[in-house]
Formats: C-alpha cells, structure tokens, sequence
C-alpha cells in the first residue's frame, strides 16, 4: 500500500525542478525512494503504474517466492524493489543515465540479507541481448514503458528474447494514445494478452501475457 502515492499531476510544477522523494509502504517494508526529475526525466520519478503493478504483485496472487523476475525500463526502480522484497531474484534494468539513481534506491531500499537476490544493470531494448539469459525469467515486468512507438520493435525483440513459453509478462501502462493500442497488437503478434487489472483511480491497466505456441519469428 502506498504511503504517499506519487502524484503525476504535480510533474509539470514545482516538482520538475528539484530533487525529491516519495515514500510507500509495500511487502511490510517502508521505503523511501529518491527521484529526479531535472537530471533524468522520464527515468527520474515514479509513475502511476509502477505503484499499481505494486499493489498488484502485493495483493494478487502473482508468485514471486524463488522466481527469477526482470523489471524493464524501472526508472526509479519501485517495482523491481518490491517484487524482491516479495521474494524474487531479480534483476532490475534501464538505459544508463538511470542506473546511478537506481543502484542508490535499491541499496537503500533492501534489507543487507536482501542485496544479493536483486542486481541492476543496463539494457536498452533491443541492444546486447546476449548479456541477457534467452527465455531465462519467470516473470517480466515492466511499468509504464509502452510510450515511444519508435522503441516498440525493440521492446518486443527484447521481451521474445527473454521470455520462454513457461514466462509471464506483466505491463501496466496508461493509455494515452492510439500508438499504446497498437504496441499491445503488436504483442499479440507473439503473445496471448489478457488484462488482468483496471485502476480506475489512476487510469492504469494491467496486462498479462504469455507466449503463443509456435510463435518465433517477428
Ligand atoms: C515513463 S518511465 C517509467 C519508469 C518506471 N517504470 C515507472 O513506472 O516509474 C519510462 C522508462 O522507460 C525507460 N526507457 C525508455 N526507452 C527505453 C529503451 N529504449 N530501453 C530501455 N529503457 C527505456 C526510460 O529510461 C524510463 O525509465
């Protein structure tokens, strides 16, 4: 459950130019993550959906005890740091510039008995995917990553890649525009998408997918 939510509507104010932090409690764990918005962006502050897909890994029945997870696109990290707190082995990515924030939120976020189950490292979507086990995660997680149509071949590149037939993807994402529709037909291509989750408060879904028998090629 999140303590004090973080408010997207404060993004285009005073909260754009400064440092700051958001707290939540998820997993019996307080945390406290920081974000920066003037030095990152996008990458720097926490969306809606990543604290949906939280209470989602929370509160429904998703497995994560001894699972291997791999969050993409984590930003500030909120969801790779509660899916190991909820037990997974987990390795968190963004593109560079985000990995300093990231490895100082997850160092600060996870108990010391923790550390070793949860790892950050780059990964730009479609980029050195042999760094990345082919079909090596049980679960693929992403939130609020499906807004650069420019980035969706290599998005679904990335998530065939890491995927097996026995994976589970799950995406929240707000939609915002048509493009987002057509990334998840594009999903479809490769994947059986169901949504899972609707959060009528913040306007996020949840969608879960799994590989379609057969399917290989994009
Ligand atoms: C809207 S933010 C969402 C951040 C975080 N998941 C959340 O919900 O709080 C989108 C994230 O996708 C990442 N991203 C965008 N394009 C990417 C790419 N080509 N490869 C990897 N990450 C990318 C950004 O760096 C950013 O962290």
């Amino acid at each position: 459950m999140a303590l004090v939510p973080y408010d997207e509507n404060l993004v285009p104010g005073l909260s754009k130019l400064h440092k700051s932090s958001a707290e939540f409690e998820f997993a019996d764990h307080r945390l406290r993550l920081a974000q920066d918005w003037s030095g990152l962006g996008v990458a720097g502050v926490i969306w809606d959906a990543a604290v949906v897909l939280c209470m989602y890994l929370e509160l429904a029945p998703v497995n994560l005890k001894g699972r291997t997870a791999i969050e993409l696109g984590a930003g500030t990290g909120l969801v790779g740091i509660v899916a190991t707190l909820l037990g997974g082995n987990v390795t968190i990515t963004d593109r560079k510039p985000a990995l300093e924030l990231l490895r100082d939120n997850v160092k600060e976020n996870i108990p010391s008995d923790l550390q070793g189950a949860v790892q950050v490292s780059e990964l730009t979507w479609g980029e050195g995917l042999e760094h990345y086990p082919s079909g090596g995660y049980d679960l693929i997680l992403g939130a609020d990553i499906i807004y650069l149509e420019e980035t969706f071949p290599a998005l679904l590149r990335t998530l065939e890649h890491l995927s097996s037939m026995e994976s589970e993807l799950l995406l929240s994402c707000r939609i915002r525009y048509e493009r987002d529709k057509r990334f998840l037909r594009l999903l479809e291509s490769l994947f059986s998408v169901q949504e899972v989750h609707y959060n009528e408060q913040r306007d996020i879904h949840i969608y879960r997918a799994v590989r379609l028998k057969g399917k290989t090629e994009l």
